[in-house]
């Protein structure tokens, strides 16, 4: 029998395996940031050790900075600790750091495939859930807990059970102006926030062959959303096409080679999976969330749902606290919303395809003179290359914030916060309770749902926009 393309990269990095343990695993890519490395520095200290292959592990600061005077020092004593912690671990332990003000600066899963470390094949952790992300690219690639992040700091190596293995295949293309976040959030919404639970899961079909490499990582971000353990997609020549010339990608000969080996890693016609799951691309539309977890979501068209409206006893609970929490009535119309924030940006939605559609959207219009509009560029890379084509001035113009690079507003841990009781319209990938700033509500939405929810205040689409004379 055949192999799936995640059993053909596991396999491959496998070290150790013993009937009845987990497998010991080779790890390629080791990605780090200031939340979750403190304590794993700390350990390796203690026991006297060292990172054993610093060339193979990469931070970055992302969480904690401000994206406004990030050239001043953090006012935040947590945040200025965390971000200090990790510059003094990094110098001693001899690994690679893209602080603050630095060119490489950013959230860890834009500036990983960014640099060309992401590639095909390899085996990627960070201690950060959405390390998901650079599935996108055919890695086999999960988040870690810190104790585990010491272990790779350390080995190379992490101990790992084999997950069963999940395809999702969409047939059929995305409709104009659905993008691959309703695609995933439609996904999620049908099979729930556990629907995934231990498997490593491939999207695959027409409608996951023509995303950009930046909508397949919108896609595979959100896998750990439904539970999984790691999404990916077989590598092909979108995804070639985005690795090469990059910084860190393979030269010459050996990009010949790579390419090669990478064009080896798809699932066997013969492969079976443990579970497979279809979807008609064509069914999906734009999708918003209406609750506190990223599965609580309807089509942008239709109406708050009811407690009633679910079958399970523990969904209508979840319902009841979810609508209470966000301050909805059932029965209101998605689009009548009116929230008082948007924020574009995130690992999710914070890459330069992502500015370029809000911008296009943006273009020549207003934002809602009520409502606060973030745009926050996941690396200083996007934000730069966003300038040279003048998005930042569409943005300017319009009424929005242009922002420094980091996670921002996704989550409340640096200064970009909502206040008690603000809605907000997000890019991001998680709505839960007090996700942006304490009492904070949130509906995860498309890039073009968060334009265009911008402009008219109300959460909206393209379509609802009046047209603007060219
Ligand atoms: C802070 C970090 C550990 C966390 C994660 O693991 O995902 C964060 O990135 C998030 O998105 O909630
Ligand atoms: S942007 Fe959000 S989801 Fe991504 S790493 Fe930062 S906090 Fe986590």
């Amino acid at each position: 029998m055949g192999k799936t393309l995640a059993e053909k990269v596991w396999d491959e990095h496998v070290v150790r395996s013993n009937p009845g343990e987990p497998d010991l695993l080779y790890i390629d890519l080791h990605l780090i940031h200031e939340v979750t490395s403190p304590q794993a520095f700390d350990g390796l200290r203690l026991a006297g050790r060292k990172v054993r292959r610093p060339d193979l592990t990469l931070a970055t600061e992302d969480h904690n900075v401000p994206t406004l005077d990030w050239d001043k020092p953090i006012a935040d004593p947590v945040s200025r600790t965390q971000v200090e912690t990790l510059r003094k671990n990094a110098e001693e332990f001899g690994v690679r750091l893209h602080p603050l003000g630095d060119l490489d600066q950013g959230i860890v899963h834009v500036v990983g495939p960014q640099l060309g470390l992401t590639q095909p094949g390899m085996t990627i952790v960070c201690g950060d859930s959405h390390t998901s992300t650079h599935g996108a690219f055919g890695a086999i690639a999960f988040g870690i807990g810190t104790s585990e992040v010491e272990h790779v700091l350390a080995t190379q190596t992490l101990m790992q059970a084999k997950p069963k293995t999940m395809a999702v295949t969409v047939n059929g293309s995305l409709p104009e102006g659905v993008t691959a976040k309703d695609l995933i959030l439609t996904l999620i919404s049908r099979t729930g926030t556990g629907g995934g639970q231990g498997y490593i899961v491939e999207y695959r079909g027409q409608a996951i062959e023509e995303l950009s490499m930046e909508g397949r990582m919108t896609v595979c971000n959100m896998s750990i959303e439904w539970g999984a353990k790691a999404g990916l997609i077989a590598p092909d020549q979108t995804t070639f096409d985005y690795i090469e010339g990059r910084q860190e990608a393979p030269k010459g000969a050996e990009w010949d080679a790579a390419v090669e080996h990478w064009k080896t890693l798809v699932t066997d016609d013969d492969a079976e999976f443990d579970k497979e799951i279809v979807l008609d691309a064509g069914e999906v539309t734009p999708f918003v969330t209406w609750g506190t977890n990223p599965g609580q979501g309807v089509p942008l068209a239709a109406k708050v749902p009811s407690p009633q409206d679910f079958e399970e006893p523990s969904d209508q609970v979840a319902a009841e606290k979810a609508l209470t929490y966000m301050g909805l009535e059932a029965g209101t119309p998605m689009r009548d919303i009116k929230v008082d924030t948007v924020f574009i940006g995130s690992c999710t939605n914070g890459r330069i395809e992502d500015l370029r559609a809000a911008a296009a959207i943006i273009k020549g219009r207003t934002v809602d003179p009520d409502t606060r509009v973030l745009v926050v560029p996941g690396s200083v890379r996007v934000r730069l290359q966003a300038q040279d084509e003048g998005l930042d001035v569409i943005f300017k113009e319009a009424g929005a914030e242009w922002r420094g690079a980091g996670c921002s507003m996704c989550l409340g841990m640096n200064p970009d916060t909502l206040q008690p009781g603000e809605r907000s319209a997000s890019t991001s990938n998680r709505n839960f309770e007090g996700r942006q700033g304490k009492g904070g509500r949130t509906h995860l939405v498309s890039v073009p749902v968060a334009a265009a929810t911008a402009i008219r205040g109300t959460l909206s689409s393209p379509a609802d926009l009046e047209t603007v004379e060219a």
